[in-house]
């Protein structure tokens, strides 16, 4: 669309990235800690893409204004609900995991990568937005943590992280097929995808890890595993150490109980350990930081020009999605 319009601010848009990442926000609490910190770890990555945040509605304006301080494109997303009825508690819960699906409308960008709100970026990744295209890109699950207990691998002792240590009983038919983390993707946003996510979500009833779950059920034809450096899931560093070099790793999931960063204690299973120390330190560091906040960042000759681009984008943005609400916008989380 902004290849047709040839005014001269507007040919200039019509050259911004296609590419961004993409976090996820719900409710107001602590979880807007965590996305400020990834917003500043690509930063400090140096990515040349801009942070998307889609938001659920109930996202208090507070902290919507922190994002967009922090050089974020807010985006408000309209929450998704699980397909039968459930308990209130279960229902907040798959409403915020499912909501996740409607990133796939962003189709203003050709492709995304999805990282959560408890992960941190600390070494540049942009490389893989080079990857081919018609994958859904991600780094494979572990099953020996307790979370996974309602799980016939769990129950075996099976893990894809060591498919020999244990084998994959036969009277159990074939191995599951493998299986990713959604805290982190490679995706390419597409609305006839985004059609087919909601409507086959409609007739899928929710399990244990929601929209997780259900991604892994919809795109194991076209998964393609990457390596672990690029969604360190925590529990690996005790559960598969032979898997992990640490010095290697590029993207750190806080996702082991008792291990995000803006909650940690030190006192559960296994928090106690140096490496866990080490990594919730390092992730306050960039937190803390003062020189990566966007508005440190950005030189102060710029400071004009990148409001203009700001209000352009904005305007484009909005041209492109009309009828969705509350978009903000920044030209770049680097
Ligand atoms: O109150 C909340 C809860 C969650 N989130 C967002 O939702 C994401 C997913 O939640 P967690 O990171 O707390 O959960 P886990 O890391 O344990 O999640 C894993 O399992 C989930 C489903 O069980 C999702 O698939 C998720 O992507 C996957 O990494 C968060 O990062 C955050 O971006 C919020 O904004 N507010
Ligand atoms: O997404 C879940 C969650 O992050 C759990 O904490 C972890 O134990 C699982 O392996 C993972 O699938
Ligand atoms: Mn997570």
């Amino acid at each position: 669309m902004a290849h047709d319009i040839t005014t001269t601010g507007l040919t200039k848009a019509a050259s911004m990235p296609t590419k961004a990442y993409v976090t996820f926000l719900a409710g107001n609490g602590d979880y807007v800690k965590g996305v400020v910190g990834l917003a500043k770890g690509l930063r400090k990555a140096k990515s040349k893409y801009p942070l998307v945040v889609a938001i659920l509605p109930d996202v208090p304006e507070e902290h919507r204004g922190i994002l967009v301080s922090q050089g974020c494109i807010v985006k408000e997303i309209e929450p998704v609900y699980p397909p039968e009825n459930q308990t209130q508690f279960a229902m907040a819960y798959y409403v915020i995991n499912y909501s996740k699906l409607r990133i796939w409308e962003f189709v203003e960008y050709s492709k995304m990568i999805y990282l959560d709100g408890d992960i941190q970026v600390f070494e540049n990744i942009d490389h893989l937005f080079d990857l081919p295209d018609n994958y859904f890109y991600a780094v494979m699950d572990c099953f020996c943590e307790k979370t996974w207990s309602h799980s016939p691998q769990y129950k075996v002792g099976y893990c894809q992280q060591c498919p020999d240590k244990v084998k994959w009983p036969a009277e159990l038919g074939p191995k599951p097929p493998l299986y990713f983390n959604a805290g982190m993707f490679v995706y390419e946003p597409n609305m006839t995808t985004y059609h087919d996510l909601l409507r086959t979500l409609k007739t899928t009833p929710p399990t244990p890890f929601a929209e997780q779950d259900f991604l892994n059920m919809f795109f194991r034809d076209v998964y393609k595993p990457i390596p672990p450096v690029y969604n360190l899931v925590l529990a690996l560093l005790w559960r598969h150490p032979e898997n992990i070099e640490l010095d290697k790793v590029k993207v750190v999931h806080y996702c082991a109980a008792g291990s995000k960063p803006w909650r940690y204690t030190g006192e559960e299973q296994n928090m106690d350990r140096e490496d866990i120390k080490m990594l919730v330190k390092k992730w306050w560091d960039i937190y803390n930081d003062e020189s990566l906040d966007y508005k440190n960042t950005v030189p102060a000759g710029e400071a004009e020009a990148g409001e203009e681009q700001k209000n352009l984008q904005a305007f484009l943005t909005a041209l492109s999605e009309a009828g969705v609400v509350n978009c903000f916008s920044s030209p770049s989380a680097a």
